[in-house]
């Protein structure tokens, strides 16, 4: 065996690779030289002579060999074959073997340093690796809690998922159930149908005339159409003349309070002018008086100086005639010495005396030269005096007439708001509808339900659309406003504040409340009056009303305000104000029509309504009214007792009538201002009323259906307007129609139990608006008239 090892060359790791049995070829050592290379070197190895130690270095030199183990084993097995005494032949082989086994072992210690070399090198990369691994295992980690994050989230998403899953679910089974009652209805429904398909053949021959009506009708429709498209241009145009009206008012209002400023502050002028002019007056009269009396003394000044003059001059005539006697006298010295020293004694004093004279006339005459220039003063004065106080007559007279002139412009400017502000409602409508929807109440059935209201955001329709979702049909409307869940009392109070100037102004306006028990008439009428953020349109429109009289009696107006108060129950008036408080058998014999005071409606020449015995009170402040108000409510809660009423059902009516004069223009109005609280409007099918019940509903539809059809008339400008159809139309008679104003609030509530009554109620008041959307016209008929008979 091993002498085959012997002959056989060293294999090449590859031309080995089949014989190597359980080696693997990855435990073989590679040497980096080519396969040619090395077995060139190991053939080198094989069959050189190799003779001395010194060749190992050439077997180096030749190349680096490769060993497998079983060669290196069979090299260590190998032995010399010679025969025992041919030493020579076994030197020679041994020295081979030798040769090779230096090989071997150099090649074991290189490929031992390639290990330990690698050994290094593993090392090396294991730490980097190891690095490498820990950076990545934070890296791992940070992604790992950045998952357990989204993780959690997504457990979160899950649940309430599986919440909203659970409410589909939920919907879901009503939905089911829905379906359900509807394929029995659609059963049923295919039942009629097939009685109805015999009735057909009939009504096919009259569809064939009535073809030709619809026809007709189609054509009356496309004009309609087309009418209604130039109303809704018309509309627009309005809408700007509005703006440019509503522009030019606040131009007047502006204007007129500067007017009134002007006004006031020359009234100030003109006071502080005639002040300054009885000043002026009162000092003319004193300087007229002081001149009148200068002129008096220099006068008399004069007249004693003229006597003194001529005193002088007598006295200078009788001295030169003594002094001539003198002459004579001395001519005659024969006359007596005593005589003539008396006269010389006369004489001097004679002339001391007329040297006196002389002094008392310069006095004079400087006195009077004194006085003279005082009178010239005054003169000047009494001159300067007089231009000023002509002046001021003359500031007066403009004064006087620029008053004149600024209360004509007031008086104008007044009647100019007026008109202004009367357009602008006629071209809001005199006849408006706004829905308000209350807000969601703890009571409320089917919170958690889905919601039924919505408000269209699209610019056309904001603030002026709703939608209602029933049974998950959407129903839209448009009104003239809607307020929703959020608005304020006095937000809605802003929109109807100018009608309540209109009552002011001399118009009859009226302002109901409309919509199913509990939907808010009363707290939008009424509100909480005990907090002031909660005040309804009945208190602040008072408020409102005894504002503007007092701000309009700066220009000359006198109000006198009558209230009377009283409500409709079963076509039947109760005074609610009344002193004797009515007792239940009154009531009783009331409702059933035979009440001890029949109060009687009447209308007079001028337009205005009476009701025989009702209680009507003067008031002239908002106490008096507050505490008539209380009484009215009081009278309603025992009235309400009295019959066990449950709920609002009577109609409440607030009437106050305005009578306004200005003296200073002659000016009178008559405003009239209904502020009405209908009674909650109930479906007959859903009351399940029976007995008094039934009676007190059927009244009340019958009273609301009547009132509809009493604006709906008046909207549309028929001839016959049906007043006479309930006691509420006929009372309000006067105050519906021609330049009157007319506003209804339909409240609705957002509690999806209740959207049925909430729908019935949109209806109606649709109807009223005579604007219905989103139904084709064809079909509002019918489902208008579908909605009255519900009601009646
Ligand atoms: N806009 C609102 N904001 C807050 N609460 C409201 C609003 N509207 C109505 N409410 C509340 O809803 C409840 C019912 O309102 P209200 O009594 O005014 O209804 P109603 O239509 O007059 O009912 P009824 O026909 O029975 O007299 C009341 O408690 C009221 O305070």
């Amino acid at each position: 065996m091993a002498s085959r090892n012997q002959n056989r060359p060293p294999r090449s790791p590859n031309s080995k690779k089949e014989g190597l049995g359980s080696i693997s070829f990855d435990k073989r050592r590679k040497v980096e030289t080519q396969g040619t290379g090395r077995r060139q070197a190991f053939s080198a190895v094989n069959k050189q002579d190799i003779t001395t130690t010194s060749d190992v270095g050439s077997i180096e030199e030749c190349g680096k060999v490769d060993f497998t183990k079983d060669e290196v084993l069979a090299l260590l097995s190998e032995r010399a074959k010679a025969g025992k005494f041919d030493t020579k032949a076994k030197i020679e082989q041994m020295t081979d073997i030798i040769k090779r086994l230096k090989v071997c072992v150099r090649w074991f210690q290189q490929v031992d340093e390639t290990h330990v070399q690698e050994k290094e090198n593993f090392k090396v990369s294991l730490e980097s690796a190891e690095q490498k691994y820990n950076h990545k295992e934070l890296e791992a980690k940070t992604k790992e809690e950045e998952l357990q994050a989204t993780i959690s989230n997504l457990e979160e998403n899950v649940v309430s998922l599986h919440d909203m899953l659970a409410k589909e679910e939920s919907s879901k089974q009503d939905a089911i159930e829905c379906h359900r009652r509807e394929k029995e209805c659609r059963v049923a429904a295919e039942k009629v149908q097939d009685s109805l398909g015999e009735e057909l053949d009939k009504v096919k021959e009259e569809k064939m005339t009535a073809n030709q009506k619809v026809t007709s009708l189609e054509d009356m429709y496309k004009r309609l159409q087309e009418y209604n498209t130039s109303l809704q241009q018309y509309n627009t145009k309005l809408q700007t003349d509005l703006e440019i009206v509503r522009a030019a008012l606040t131009r007047a209002e502006k204007e007129k309070a500067s007017i009134v400023e002007n006004l006031s502050t020359l009234r100030g002028h003109s006071k502080s002018l005639q002040d300054q002019l009885a000043t002026s007056r009162v000092l003319q009269d004193d300087a007229i008086k002081q001149k009148d009396s200068l002129l008096s003394e220099v006068t008399n000044l004069r007249n004693e100086l003229q006597q003194v003059r001529d005193d002088r001059d007598r006295q200078v005539e009788q001295s030169r005639n003594l002094t001539e006697e003198i002459g004579k006298y001395q001519e005659n010295v024969g006359k007596s010495s005593q005589e003539l020293e008396s006269l010389i004694a006369k004489s001097g004093s004679l002339e001391e005396t007329c040297s006196l004279q002389t002094e008392r006339i310069s006095m004079l005459e400087q006195q009077l030269a004194i006085a003279n220039e005082k009178q010239k003063i005054a003169d000047a004065s009494v001159s300067l005096t007089r231009t000023e106080f002509e002046g001021q007559k003359h500031l007066l007279c403009e004064l006087q007439n620029r008053l004149a002139d600024m209360e004509h412009q007031l008086c104008e400017g007044e009647l100019l708001r007026k008109k202004l502000h009367n357009t602008i409602l006629e071209l809001k409508g005199n006849i408006r509808v706004f829905c308000r929807v209350r807000p969601l109440l703890p009571d409320d059935g089917g919170r958690h339900e889905a919601t039924v209201i919505a408000y269209p955001t699209s610019t056309e329709a904001q603030g002026r659309s709703v939608d209602l979702v029933q049974s998950g049909n959407k129903h839209p409307f448009t009104f003239d406003k809607v307020f929703n869940h959020d608005a304020s009392q006095e937000e809605v109070f802003f929109e109807i504040s100018q009608l309540v100037q209109s009552a002011l102004d001399g118009y009859k306006v009226c302002i109901f409340a409309y919509g199913q028990t509990g939907s808010g008439k009363t707290y939008t009428m009424m509100g909480r009056p005990e907090r002031p953020e909660q005040k309804g349109l009945i208190p602040r429109s008072l408020e409102q009303i005894f504002q503007a009289s007092q701000a309009l009696g700066a220009q000359g107006w006198k109000y006198k305000m009558q209230v009377s108060m009283l409500e409709i129950y079963n076509e039947t008036i109760r005074d609610l104000l009344s002193s004797n408080r009515t007792t239940s058998m009154e009531l009783v014999r009331a409702d059933s029509g035979t009440s001890g005071k029949q109060y009687t409606i009447t209308h007079d020449v001028n337009g205005h309504t009476h009701v025989s015995d009702l209680t009507i009170f003067d008031v002239s402040s908002i106490g008096k009214i507050s505490s008539l108000l209380q009484q009215a409510a009081q009278s309603r809660s025992v009235g309400k007792t009295q019959m066990n009423e449950q709920s609002s059902r009577s109609h409440f009516v607030f009437t106050m009538r305005i009578s306004g004069v200005n003296e200073s223009t002659e000016q009178q109005v008559q405003g009239v201002l209904n502020l009405i609280d209908l009674a909650g409007s109930e479906r007959l099918s859903k009351s399940g009323a029976t007995g008094d019940r039934l009676k007190e509903t059927q009244a009340i539809n019958k009273s609301l259906s009547a009132l509809s059809d009493v604006i709906f008339a008046l909207a549309k400008k028929e001839d016959h307007v049906p007043f006479r159809n309930s006691k509420l139309t006929y009372l309000l008679q006067p105050c519906l129609g021609g330049d009157s104003k007319t506003l209804m609030f339909v409240n609705i509530s957002p509690d999806p139990s209740s959207a049925g009554e909430s729908l019935c109620s949109l209806r109606f008041a649709a109807r009223v608006n005579a604007c219905e959307i989103g139904i084709p016209r064809r079909q509002t008929s019918q489902k208008l008239l579908d909605s009255r008979l519900s009601y009646g």
